[in-house]
């Protein structure tokens, strides 16, 4: 009897053996970089994370874990990134394995299905996207012939200014005017809103405003059911809710102007004349390598408008901030400016090679106030990093405004100082020194980078040139706030009212 138990027990062991062999097979060790522990279910997405400054906290944790972390947001897994070493592992060595972007809720209701550039996954659809930025928005020609519209709406801006002089405003709203009317002038050949009573469009310009400000917002935003699948339908912080609120109002803009092509687009001798034109006659190409559809032309026009206005608006606005805080610069670069142009003329956007301590204003602004202060990638297959595994649908952070603070990359790294950049190229800020990547970096690089520097520095040049900047009575240059307000651009928490004192010949505004 207890041999039969015994030879039993045996043959069950043996079986157990045999199916954990077949089943289960061994795991090999991976090696993880390191970080905190993750709580269980939400991981590391702690109050901290949350509802603070997402770069900030990131910035510090990584003083404890090091240069290359891992992170658990809900059950995914997060690399953050902040080093050159490491951003360069990621965006030049392995950028094939990484260039593309998770999917979350925001792209999805406010990227148009994932189909502007942004949000687009890596493959044929973003390649042919991104071509057709370059060769019909931002090819030298295509915005040396577009220039007239900057310089136009420069000077309404200029003269609204004139006409408010001696009264503080609020730089950020007319600078997200001027960057409106120009760049909708240069994709839809109209502004498409009403800047008065007077005018009637299907929009004002406070509205629009506001949707390009929700939509940066909503960018920025951690939105936990991205992370934690099965709380997504709860929306439980309201995100997804006003995201679809967006989309309604951006459809009901968008469809507009796109009704208002089509009506031109059946008229006789129809030429494309603006961006629009071209992209609806893309979407009816049977020809065309991959399908754009209505969605594609939406995300592909949003993506211009809302890339040009708040980007180089803020990045303007914090040279202003932090310009008011030392006026000794603002005097050295207007004398530059003076020097070079005379009083007679306005700044040009090819002015800026001769204006060195312009253009190293723009880049001391750009290190320190990078509008994207966190650069997002997904691995699209395992990788294996500095010794680090890495498993395919990892998403990735590089923290460019940490790595842009290092004090050992860094002099005083916290200091406003365009002196640091005297003598130096603005070809470093394109993504070949990993220590400064305000425009990203690798295939996934800012595609509108040559525009952005057209406008930012014409724009600042002539803020500088043509007026006298003041702070309203009774405030002190340390009295200008740098705390900063997170979004998918980081902007100035509490905006600046200057007053505009004109200082050129009437004639010019
Ligand atoms: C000061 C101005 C600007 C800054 C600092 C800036 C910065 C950036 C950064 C950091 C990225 C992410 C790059 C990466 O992941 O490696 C990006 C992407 C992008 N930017 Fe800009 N940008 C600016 C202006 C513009 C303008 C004016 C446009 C268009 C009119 C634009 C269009 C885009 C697009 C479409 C992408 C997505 C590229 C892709 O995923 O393939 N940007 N930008």
């Amino acid at each position: 009897m207890e041999l039969t138990w015994a030879l039993l027990a045996s043959a069950y062991l043996a079986l157990l053996a045999l199916i954990t062999k077949v089943f289960y097979k061994k795991r090999p060790l991976r090696k993880l970089p390191p970080g905190p522990k993750p709580w269980p279910i939400i991981g590391n997405l702690n109050v901290n994370l949350l509802s603070s400054i997402p770069h900030q906290s990131l910035h510090i944790l990584s003083k404890q874990y090091g240069d290359i972390m891992q992170l658990k947001f809900g059950n995914y897994h997060i690399i953050v990134a902040s080093s050159p070493e490491m951003a360069k592992m990621f965006l030049r060595t392995h950028d094939k394995v990484f260039a593309t972007r998770p999917a979350l809720a925001a792209g999805k209701h406010i990227g148009y299905e994932y189909s502007d550039v942004a949000w687009a996954p890596f493959g044929p659809y973003w390649q042919q996207a991104r071509a057709f930025y370059q060769h019909e928005v931002f090819s030298d020609r295509k915005l040396d012939s577009s220039e007239f519209i900057r310089v136009e709406e420069m000077r309404n801006l200029f003269s609204r200014l004139h006409s408010l002089s001696g009264k503080p405003v609020v730089l950020k709203d007319h600078l997200m005017h001027c960057k409106l009317s120009s760049i909708n002038r240069m994709l839809l050949s109209n502004k498409y809103f009403s800047e008065s009573k007077n005018e009637i469009s299907i929009l004002e310009l406070d509205e629009i405003r506001e949707m390009l400000q929700e939509w940066f917002s909503l960018h920025g935003m951690i939105n936990v059911g991205d992370w934690i699948p099965w709380l997504s339908f709860f929306d439980v912080q309201g995100y997804v809710k006003r995201m679809k609120e967006l989309r309604w109002k951006l459809d009901r803009f968008l469809d507009y102007v796109i009704d208002d092509h089509l009506a031109r687009k059946g008229e006789r001798d129809f030429v494309p004349r603006d961006v629009a034109d071209v992209l609806l006659r893309l979407a009816e190409d049977p020809k065309l390598r991959v399908q754009l559809t209505m969605d594609g032309v939406k995300g592909l026009l949003l993506d211009l408008i809302a890339g040009t206005t708040h980007t180089t608006a803020v990045l303007v606005e914090w040279a202003v901030h932090e310009m008011m805080r030392q006026p000794h610069i603002i005097k050295k670069a207007r004398e530059e400016i003076h020097r070079v142009i005379g009083i007679n003329r306005w700044v040009d956007e090819n002015d800026f090679s001769q204006l060195p301590y312009l253009e190293a204003i723009i880049m001391e602004t750009l290190r320190l106030h990078p509008p994207g202060t966190i650069l997002t990638r997904y691995a699209m297959e395992d990788c294996n990093v500095a010794g680090y595994d890495i498993s395919k649908g990892t998403t990735v952070f590089i923290n460019t405004w940490g790595i842009a603070r290092d004090p050992n990359l860094w002099e005083s790294p916290t200091e406003f100082s365009p002196e640091r950049f005297l003598g130096k190229n603005m070809d470093m800020m394109m993504g070949h020194n990993f220590s400064v990547l305000p425009f990203g970096s690798g295939s996934r690089r800012c595609a509108g980078y040559k525009l952005a520097l057209r406008v930012a520095r014409s724009m600042l040049g002539n803020l500088l040139h043509g007026f006298n900047w003041k702070l309203p009575d009774g405030m002190k240059t340390e009295d200008v706030c740098l705390e900063e307000q997170y979004g998918l651009t980081t902007h100035p928490k509490v905006p600046i009212a200057i007053i505009m004192e004109p200082i050129l010949s009437v004639h010019l505004y």
